[in-house]
C-alpha cells in the first residue's frame, strides 16, 4: 500500500491505549493504533529506547525503517502506562510475559480489557497467555489476537487480516473498533484457546518450512509439510479443547501460509539457517529478536508424549534441533512411516502412535 499520511480510522472512538513491550510487534500494533487516531501509551523496559523514540519517532532496534505517527507516547512507567489506558495490548515474549504482568497486577482496573499478542506457552505447567491473564488480572475481560501477522508488512501498510478471540462480544467489538482500518481487517473468534494454540504451534512448523526451503526442497514437499503441519496442530489442540474449525480460520491454517512460505518469519529464519548447517544457538543469537517456536517445540513435544498425541513432525524436528540427529534420517523415517488417513476428521487414523 502506498504511505498515507491520513489516519486509518474508521471515525470512530480514540481510545487511550497501553501497548506492552517495544519490540517488531508491538512497534507494528503501536502504529496501527497511532495511525487510527488513539493515544498510545508504549511501554518498553530501556529508557534510551524509549527517548529515542520520543526525539525520532523511530524503533531503530526493531523496526529502523518505520517512522511512527500520531499520538504515541514511548514510556518506561508501566503502572502509569497501564493507569492511564482504556484498553491494554501485551507483546512481550512468553518467557517474561507472566513476571511482567504479576509485577504490575495491582495498577489494572476491574474491567478493564487486556489482550495478548504473544504466540508462545509458558514453560511450567503448560499455560497459554490467555491462563497468565486469568490468573494474575481475574477481573480483567480478556482477549487474543493472532493471525497471519509479519509486523514487518503491517508497518507498510500491506494489507493484513486478523483475528480477535474472547468471550466477552465487548471486547471483540472494542478490538475491531480499535485496530481495523483500511490495511488491518480484524476478524471475531470465540475459541480463545483454539486461536491462541495456533498461534504459538505455527511457529514449529515455520521452523520444519525453513529448514526444507533450506534443502531445496520442491512444491510438492511443501505443501505436504504445511498441510501435514495443519493435521498435527489441529489433533495436538482438540485434545486440549480446542475448536477444529478454528484451524481452517485466519489464526490456524492463515498464520501457517504466512511463516512457513516466507523468510520474513523469524521462525523460518531459524529453520533456515539449520538447514544450511548453522547450530541452533548461532541461528538464535544471529537472529537477535524471539523466535517462539524453539521453546514451544520442547514444550509441544513433551506435552504430546504425556497425552499420547502422535506428532511425527514434533518429533523429528526436536531430534534435529536437540538431539543432533541427522535431518536425512528424520525425512526418511518420516517418509517410511505406517501410511495413514489423510483428513482424520473423516477417517479417523488407526495408528496411534
Ligand atoms: N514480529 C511479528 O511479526 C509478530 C510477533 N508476534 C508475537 O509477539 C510477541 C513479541 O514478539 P516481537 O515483538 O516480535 O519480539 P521482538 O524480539 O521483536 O521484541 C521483543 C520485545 O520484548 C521485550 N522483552 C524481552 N524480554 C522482556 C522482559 N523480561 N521484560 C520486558 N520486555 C521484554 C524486548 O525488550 P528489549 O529490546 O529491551 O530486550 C523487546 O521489546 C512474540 O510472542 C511473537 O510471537 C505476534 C505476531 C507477529
Ligand atoms: O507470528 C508471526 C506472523 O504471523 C511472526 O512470525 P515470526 O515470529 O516467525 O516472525
Amino acid at each position: 500500500m502506498p504511505d498515507n499520511p491520513t489516519p486509518g480510522n474508521h471515525g470512530a472512538n480514540s481510545y487511550d491505549v497501553a501497548v506492552l513491550g517495544g519490540g517488531s510487534f508491538g512497534t507494528a500494533m503501536a502504529k496501527v493504533l497511532g495511525e487510527n487516531g488513539h493515544v498510545v501509551h508504549f511501554w518498553m523496559r530501556d529508557e534510551a529506547q524509549a527517548e529515542e523514540i520520543r526525539r525520532t519517532r523511530i524503533n531503530r532496534r526493531y523496526m529502523p525503517a518505520v517512522t511512527l505517527q500520531g499520538d504515541i507516547q514511548p514510556t518506561t512507567d508501566l503502572a502509569e502506562a497501564v493507569r492511564k489506558a482504556e484498553i491494554v495490548l501485551v507483546a512481550i515474549p512468553s518467557k517474561a510475559f507472566r513476571s511482567v504482568i504479576r509485577e504490575h497486577s495491582s495498577e489494572f482496573r476491574d474491567g478493564q480489557i487486556v489482550v495478548s499478542l504473544t504466540k508462545g506457552i509458558e514453560e511450567h505447567g503448560f499455560k497459554l497467555m490467555s491462563e497468565i491473564l486469568l490468573e494474575e488480572l481475574p477481573r480483567c475481560r480478556s482477549g487474543v489476537l493472532s493471525g497471519p501477522n509479519l509486523a514487518g508488512e503491517i508497518v507498510n501498510r500491506e494489507l493484513t487480516a486478523t483475528v480477535i478471540a474472547a468471550k466477552d462480544p465487548d471486547v471483540r467489538r472494542t478490538v475491531q473498533e480499535l485496530l481495523g482500518c483500511e490495511y488491518f481487517r480484524v476478524y471475531a473468534n470465540v475459541d480463545i484457546y483454539g486461536v491462541e494454540l495456533a498461534g504459538a504451534l505455527k511457529n514449529i512448523y515455520a521452523i520444519v518450512a525453513g529448514l526444507a526451503s533450506a534443502l531445496n526442497m520442491g512444491e510438492n514437499a511443501k505443501a505436504m509439510l504445511i498441510t501435514r503441519g495443519l493435521a498435527e496442530m489441529s489433533r495436538f489442540a482438540v485434545s486440549l479443547g480446542a475448536n477444529p474449525m478454528t484451524f481452517m480460520g485466519l489464526a490456524g491454517v492463515g498464520d501457517l501460509i504466512a511463516t512457513c512460505t516466507s523468510s520474513k518469519s523469524r521462525n523460518f529464519r531459524v529453520g533456515y539457517a539449520i538447514g544450511k548447517g548453522q547450530k541452533l544457538e548461532e541461528a538464535v543469537q544471529e537472529l537477535g529478536q524471539v523466535a517462539e517456536g524453539i521453546y514451544t517445540l520442547k514444550l509441544v513435544r513433551e506435552k504430546s508424549e504425556a497425552i499420547g498425541i502422535y506428532m511425527p513432525l514434533v518429533r523429528g524436528l526436536y531430534e534435529i534441533l536437540y538431539e543432533s540427529a541427522s535431518i536425512n534420517a528424520v525425512i526418511n523415517s518420516l517418509m517410511m512411516a505406517v501410511q495413514n488417513s489423510d483428513v482424520e476428521f473423516i477417517l479417523p487414523r488407526t495408528i496411534t502412535q
